[in-house]
């Protein structure tokens, strides 16, 4: 739900730099359109997401965000009645072709979602969770990967001496970070994140927000957000959705300052959502 303080007109408190006409580009979606049964959830979405940048997707609640960031890692799929057409394009594989294992996908795009869901084991276990399954069994290395992790999830120093206590005895901010620090541990290239601060107090938000900032260095992030401040604050590009449909996709800074469509402005400036 989007709330007063989202619909304010926004301000800009951090411009980005412009994307260069070099970045390289980790998704092409080309032409995708999205059913459940007999309802569109998206139509003709066309859009590059740049790697190692944070791409943002906005617009008021029912256009298509979340049915969008699941098609990226295919777990939109889970929906049977989910058809679809047009083409999503990671790292030049087309990954819906049967050659394609959605394993491989899973492995290299992580997810965190709206409300933290860390595992009901330990600290330690919610962080190798990912690299256990996948076969990693000496201890020293799990060490090292549940210490890197918490390290990149600006975690480390909160949880460090209670690594064995259970994750539900952290806050929800502090539970956040850990499922962010649980999807790092499987060196995803690509972060998807839902809403993931939309549970969370200012004091969480910030500190997750400012990870996000971090992370971009070596992940590309997409994140849904209610909150245009937030896509202002932390992104580089922004695509604006509404009705399913992408209504413009530029440079954050562009997008907000300066809109080319009446919708987009309409949007930004709280006139509706
Ligand atoms: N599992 C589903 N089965 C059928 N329809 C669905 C399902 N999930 C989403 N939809 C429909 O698809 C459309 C897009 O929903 P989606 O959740 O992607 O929007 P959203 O922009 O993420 O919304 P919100 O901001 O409220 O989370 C909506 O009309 C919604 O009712």
């Amino acid at each position: 739900m989007n709330t007063a303080t989202d619909r304010k007109p926004v301000s800009i408190i951090k411009t980005n730099e412009p994307i260069k006409e070099e970045t390289k580009t980790i998704y092409m979606v080309n032409n995708f359109n999205l059913w459940y049964g007999e309802n569109q959830a998206l139509y003709e979405v066309n859009m590059g997401i740049p790697m190692n940048k944070v791409t943002a997707i906005i617009g008021p609640s029912g256009c298509g965000k979340s049915t969008f960031i699941k098609a990226l890692n295919r777990m939109v799929e889970l929906v049977p009645s989910v058809k679809m057409t047009g083409t999503i394009k990671y790292n030049d594989n087309d990954i819906f072709s049967s050659k394609y294992k959605v394993e491989d996908l899973r492995t290299s795009v992580g997810m965190v979602f709206q409300n933290p869901n860390p595992f009901p084991k330990s600290i330690y276990e919610n962080v190798i969770y990912g690299p256990k399954t996948h076969g990693i069994k000496r201890k020293k290395i799990l060490d090292e990967i549940a210490e890197k992790s918490l390290k990149e999830a600006a975690l480390w120093d909160e949880v460090k001496d209670r690594l064995h206590e259970n994750a539900f005895g952290l806050s929800g901010g502090q539970q956040q970070r850990l499922c962010i620090a649980r999807c790092l541990a499987i060196e995803p290239d690509v972060i998807l994140m839902d809403e993931p601060t939309s549970a969370l107090d200012p004091i969480s938000t910030t500190k997750i927000e400012e990870l996000v900032q971090n992370l971009k260095k070596d992940y590309s992030i997409v994140i849904v957000t209610h909150n245009m401040q937030q896509a202002a604050r932390i992104s580089d590009k922004t695509a604006f959705f509404l009705n399913g449909e992408v209504i413009e996709y530029n440079n954050t800074d562009e997008l907000f300052s300066n809109p080319n469509d009446k919708r987009t402005e309409d949007y930004i400036t709280g006139r509706f959502g």
